[in-house]
């Protein structure tokens, strides 16, 4: 494919990913299996285009409507056309006369610009990144309902936690102790395939790899076993679950299994891992997952909703429940640009609603004195401190619930620094403090009665 070809199908995917409301990758992974004459490199070439603007979305649109402007084109609106050809004038730099080659309108190219665009192109040519009059939200790629809430968690770090939420994020891998004899392990296997990973700082079963592309798919380190796709601070809310041989143990909403894995590892495959979800065929994912890394001690269990019979069943039957609530996600921002814009207001009520009723659901589970561990990969109070001083509110006094100093728990299950104060009560992690994506994890107690 030529350079023009690759922008045309860019600009075809991006009026996709418009058109529908589910995620964009998603959306690319069905448009590239409809397209299969589309090789390797040109699906890279593409997508990176594609996830170039998703995460430049709000500048771009905000530069698209300062130059309509500026041309006298109020009304105009912004295509996915536009936004690319914003995206080649500022971000690649490009001048007027190279994009008109691109725009050329011949065969798979794009269409010539039209005059409309060519009046916004000229004032786009030479621009940088960034305006002094854009707002806050708009130069941190924040829909302007959330802003304040960002500033009241983050203060005067403000501008450099939602900068950090900017850059595409590392890609973690946890060592697989069921697997791996330990970190040294499996950072052997992969230099001898070829991948120079780095120890992480505060997972202890945690590898960085470099920046740039590594097939890990096929490197035998991963076909062994040996290591699994994970976030460092995903990595972290398994280690302060605490699940040890011989628990009864369940993953409350397990998805694709990826904490559950961690679970089984921490266990050493013995015990008792029931792992939950209400969608069958995130939990049917987990299935190869599992059996990869030589998990034997796992049962999968769909629910039908946090109140199914199943729970009240083994009410008080486990020493550790792990609610991985479902959330808005915005701490995976660096991971899903496109879901900055797909969240609104009603969803983050009906998420907080659902996120309380599974708490408090999954709570029948909990044995005198075990453990309900609640996280999200999220940074909004209402979604992290505010479920857990509610949970409180209504089970404290009722069957002595109790949150942990998450400082305890953590020299106890992950014996690294711990990177919050001793009187934390919950473990918050952000990109720009730790590296991590952004995760919420608070530790609570059931009194013994
Ligand atoms: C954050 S994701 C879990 C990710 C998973 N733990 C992992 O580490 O890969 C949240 C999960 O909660 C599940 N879920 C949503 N509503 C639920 C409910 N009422 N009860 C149990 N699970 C639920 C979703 O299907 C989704 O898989």
């Amino acid at each position: 494919m030529h350079d023009a070809a690759r922008l045309q199908a860019a600009i075809d995917l991006l009026g996709e990913i418009e058109s529908v409301s589910r995620p964009a990758d998603g959306t690319a992974s069905a448009f590239f299996r409809s397209r299969r004459f589309i090789g390797s490199k040109d699906r890279r070439a593409i997508a990176d285009r594609v996830w170039g603007v998703l995460r430049r979305w709000a500048r771009l649109t905000w530069w698209c409507h300062w130059a309509a402007q500026g041309a006298g084109r109020e009304g105009m609106s912004v295509t996915p056309r536009l936004r690319v050809i914003a995206d080649l004038l500022i971000t690649d730099h490009l001048k007027v006369d190279p994009l008109d080659r691109l725009f050329s309108g011949q065969t798979h190219a794009p269409d010539r610009l039209s005059a409309a665009e060519a009046a916004v192109a000229d004032l786009l040519q030479g621009r940088s990144a960034t305006h002094p009059d854009m707002p806050p939200a708009v130069r941190f790629e924040v829909p302007d309902w959330i802003y304040p809430r960002f500033e009241a968690l983050f203060g005067a770090d403000t501008d450099s936690e939602l900068a950090a939420m900017l850059p595409e994020a590392p890609v973690d891998l946890r060592v697989n102790t069921l697997k791996a004899q330990d970190r040294d392990a499996a950072l052997a296997a992969l230099a001898a395939d070829g991948v120079e990973a780095s120890a992480t700082d505060l997972s202890p079963l945690g590898l960085r790899l470099p920046a740039g592309r590594v097939n890990l798919p096929t490197t035998q380190a991963f076909k062994d076993g040996l290591v699994e796709v994970q976030d460092e601070g995903s990595q972290l809310i398994a280690l302060l679950t605490d699940a040890r041989p011989g628990m009864a143990v369940v993953d409350f909403c397990a998805g694709a299994g990826g904490k559950t894995l961690g679970l089984a590892a921490g266990m050493g495959n013995k015990g008792r891992l029931i792992a939950c979800d209400v969608s069958e065929g995130r939990l049917d994912r987990s299935a190869a997952r599992l059996k990869r890394a030589g998990a034997h001690n796992v049962t999968r269990r769909v629910l039908s909703s946090e109140s199914d019979k199943w729970v009240k069943r083994h009410a008080k039957g486990f020493d550790r429940v792990l609610v991985d609530a479902p959330c808005t996600g915005t701490g995976t921002w660096r991971r899903n640009p496109d879901a900055r814009w797909r969240l609104s207001p009603e969803q983050l009520d009906d998420l907080t609603r659902r996120q309380a009723s599974i708490l408090d659901s999954a709570r029948r589970l909990v044995k005198p004195g075990g453990r309900l561990v609640y996280a999200t990969c999220s940074l909004l109070p209402e979604e992290n401190a505010d479920q857990v001083e509610a949970f409180l509110e209504r089970w404290e006094d009722a069957e002595g619930w109790r949150v942990l100093p998450v400082c305890e728990v953590w020299e106890a299950a992950v014996g690294t620094n711990c990177p919050m104060n001793n009187y934390a009560t919950a473990l918050r992690l952000t990109p720009a403090r730790h590296g991590t994506d952004g995760f919420f994890t608070a530790v609570l107690e059931r009194g013994e009665g």
